[in-house]
């Protein structure tokens, strides 16, 4: 039995109104509980992309699908910020409560849940997140900055959304932060089945997160693979201004000793060298 797509994008086109298209002929299909990376340059149109799956904008042409819902009609709204949830790079593009508890309760009110399912998604949705209820009194603006990202991740976990996706999860955070909050979305992905998508500009990060990878350059879509093959694919990287990761790199520089040009962690290498040096067969 084929796995039915959770996100099934068609021949999308995306023109702001000054005329620029942003996103050009792309078709994407997703499928639920995946993990993807979307990758480019700045200004190749990941925001612009991933705003259209969420129904944030309208396609100027062509389809999306999300969870069954067509995007372009009206009156989908609703069911739409269940089926898809859009955390923004900066935390403070999307808090705007005065308290912790208000933020997280803020869109389960605004899709008509009764105050007591509202604190039961709140406080499932903060524990998840790492939101400690002695907090739920706090202004959001007086936390530091990975307590603002957890609330913001909170307030979109709180309409259990199925896809969530994540505009540059570790841009400004230092390596521990980082770290913490990959690891989160991975426990989100494996733990809770969220289909999540990044969008980044770390190599590093997709090669030790993501399943899959996006390549997008000038709006158009160039590649779309396992994170492997498009590790593997030198000119499409170049085309796209894109670096492998240094471990990739050093990989592809032994490729004449048999090693695979599209690993992507020390895991693969080291099994590699271990097949290579016939210490394992398999
Ligand atoms: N509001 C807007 N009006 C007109 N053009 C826009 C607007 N927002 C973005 N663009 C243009 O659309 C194209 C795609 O931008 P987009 O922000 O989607 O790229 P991106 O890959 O997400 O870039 P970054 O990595 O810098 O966030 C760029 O040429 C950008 O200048």
């Amino acid at each position: 039995m084929t796995q039915q797509s959770i996100v099934m994008v068609e021949n999308l086109e995306y023109c702001y109104p000054d005329g620029t298209r942003a996103v050009n002929q792309v078709s994407l299909e997703i499928f639920p509980g995946e993990f993807i990376a979307l990758i480019g340059q700045n200004g190749c149109g990941k925001t612009t992309l991933s705003k259209v799956l969420n129904g944030i904008f309208k396609p100027t042409s062509g389809t999306v699908t999300v969870d069954g819902l067509d995007t372009t009609r009206p009156k989908v709204k609703k069911q739409l910020v269940t089926a898809i949830g859009y955390i923004f790079q900066n935390p403070d593009h999307q808090l705007f409560n005065n308290n912790v508890f208000d933020e997280i309760a803020y869109a389960p009110r605004n899709i008509g849940c009764t105050e007591s399912e509202v604190r039961e998604r709140v406080s499932e949705a903060a524990r998840i997140a790492g939101v400690r209820p002695e907090l739920f009194g706090e202004h959001p603006f007086f936390l530091t900055k990975g307590l603002r990202q957890r609330v913001a991740i909170a307030s979109i976990l709180s309409l259990k959304p199925k896809v969530i996706i994540v505009d540059e999860p570790t841009t400004g955070q230092d390596y521990r932060q980082s770290i913490e909050i990959m690891e989160f979305l991975q426990e989100l992905n494996r733990q809770h089945g969220h289909t999540i998508i990044i969008i980044t500009h770390e190599m590093d990060i997709v090669a030790q997160y993501a399943k899959r990878a996006v390549v997008m350059h000038q709006g158009h879509m160039l590649l779309d693979g396992t994170v492997r093959e498009v590790f593997g694919a030198r000119e499409i990287l170049d085309q796209a201004s894109l670096k492998p990761p240094s471990l990739t790199a050093l990989a592809q520089a032994w490729q004449a000793y048999g090693i695979d040009r599209g690993i992507a962690t020390p895991e693969e290498l080291y099994r590699q060298w271990r097949r290579r040096c016939g210490y394992e067969t398999a």
